[in-house]
């Protein structure tokens, strides 16, 4: 697009109503986008936004235009092949479609699903959210997000995209290789969320010397199997990543330790599960990541 050229804010449905898709919702009907929520339920929904700097309340409607074009989709991984199979009957052809979610394995589910001309996209941010209650999203930690195309056809909308999203959840950086980020975002929550769910603790609670065992097996057994999966990482540097991570979010409960305390399913099949997964293809044994799969699978309501 020329640069001279006005964009036009491109509508946009955000499903469902979760605390990342309300946050990225809010900001994109604050930057002009028009902006509709599809639900479970039917009617607007009315929310109250709140950050560090800003209370906004606001109402959105729930799918009054479809086809859908442009349309986000952060819902946990375990719930978006579901989604896309509901969803595909109102896509436009052309339709561009953003997965937004922790844990890897749902792009191998979702591109069968698509038609050839729909394009779709991984945006992977650092943001926290969360809702204590139904109509209120605090925005408890400002982070940043990265996007990358995952198909051909998304690339022929990717201005589109690209301002939309970071407007959403910037500050965004675009990748042409999105592959790497989501495997280095996979290490810290393959690390941090099941031993917070197996020991019940805040992430802070991981620097205690009791855990340096355990984080670093699953540290190495992480690399071993990414790097037979086309990815290298080091162990000195993934371990220095998710250190950082535990030293940056000491206070927060992982999202699968507040699953697992509140009964609800997890993300494990996408994160430790997804590892097994990609190590049993190369014949290869992950020891720590399977004993705390298996304590944790006993435990779940999957
Ligand atoms: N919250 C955070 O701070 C962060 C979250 N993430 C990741 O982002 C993803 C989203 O997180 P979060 O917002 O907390 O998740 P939630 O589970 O709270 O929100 C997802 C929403 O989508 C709804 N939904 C799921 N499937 C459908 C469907 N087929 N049709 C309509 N609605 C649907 C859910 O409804 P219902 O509950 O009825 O299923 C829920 O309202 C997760 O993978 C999470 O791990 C990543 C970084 C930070
Ligand atoms: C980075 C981390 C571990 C922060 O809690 C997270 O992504 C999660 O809880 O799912």
């Amino acid at each position: 697009m020329a640069p001279s050229q006005p964009m036009i804010a491109q509508p946009w449905t955000v499903v469902g109503e979760g605390a990342i898709g309300l946050l990225a919702a809010a900001h994109l009907h604050q930057a002009g986008y028009p902006v509709q929520l599809h639900r479970r339920s039917a009617g607007s929904f009315a929310f109250t936004l709140r950050s560090m700097d800003a209370v906004v309340s606001l109402s959105l409607p729930n799918t009054v235009h479809s086809p859908y074009c442009f349309i986000l989709l952060p819902v946990k991984a375990y719930a978006v092949a579901e989604a896309v199979q509901q969803l595909q009957p109102l896509l436009a052809a052309k339709a561009q479609l953003v997965l937004s979610h922790n844990g890897m394995g749902t792009v191998e589910q979702v591109l069968p699903l698509l038609q050839p001309e729909q394009g779709l996209w991984f945006l992977s941010t650092s943001h926290g959210a969360y809702k204590p209650d139904r109509s209120t999203v605090l925005h408890s930690g400002l982070g940043q997000s990265v996007l990358g195309a995952l198909n051909k056809a998304a690339l022929l909308q990717q201005h589109n995209v690209e301002a939309a999203m970071q407007a959403a959840l910037g500050p965004l950086q675009l990748q042409t290789d999105i592959w790497p980020s989501l495997w280095q975002k996979l290490a810290v929550n393959a690390v941090i969320n099941p031993l917070t769910a197996l020991h019940q603790c805040k992430n802070g609670e991981l620097a205690s010397s009791n855990y340096s065992a355990a984080i670093k097996l699953l540290i190495e057994e992480f690399v071993q199997v990414a790097t037979l999966s086309g990815q290298n990482f080091s162990v000195g540097a993934l371990h220095h990543r998710v250190n950082q991570v535990i030293e940056q979010t000491a206070d927060n409960y992982s999202s699968m330790q507040q699953d697992f305390a509140k009964g609800r399913p997890s993300e494990l099949d996408y994160i430790t599960g997804f590892l097994l997964r990609q190590a049993a293809q190369h014949q290869l044994q992950l020891p720590a990541h399977q004993a705390i799969y298996q304590l944790l699978s006993q435990k779940s309501p999957r």
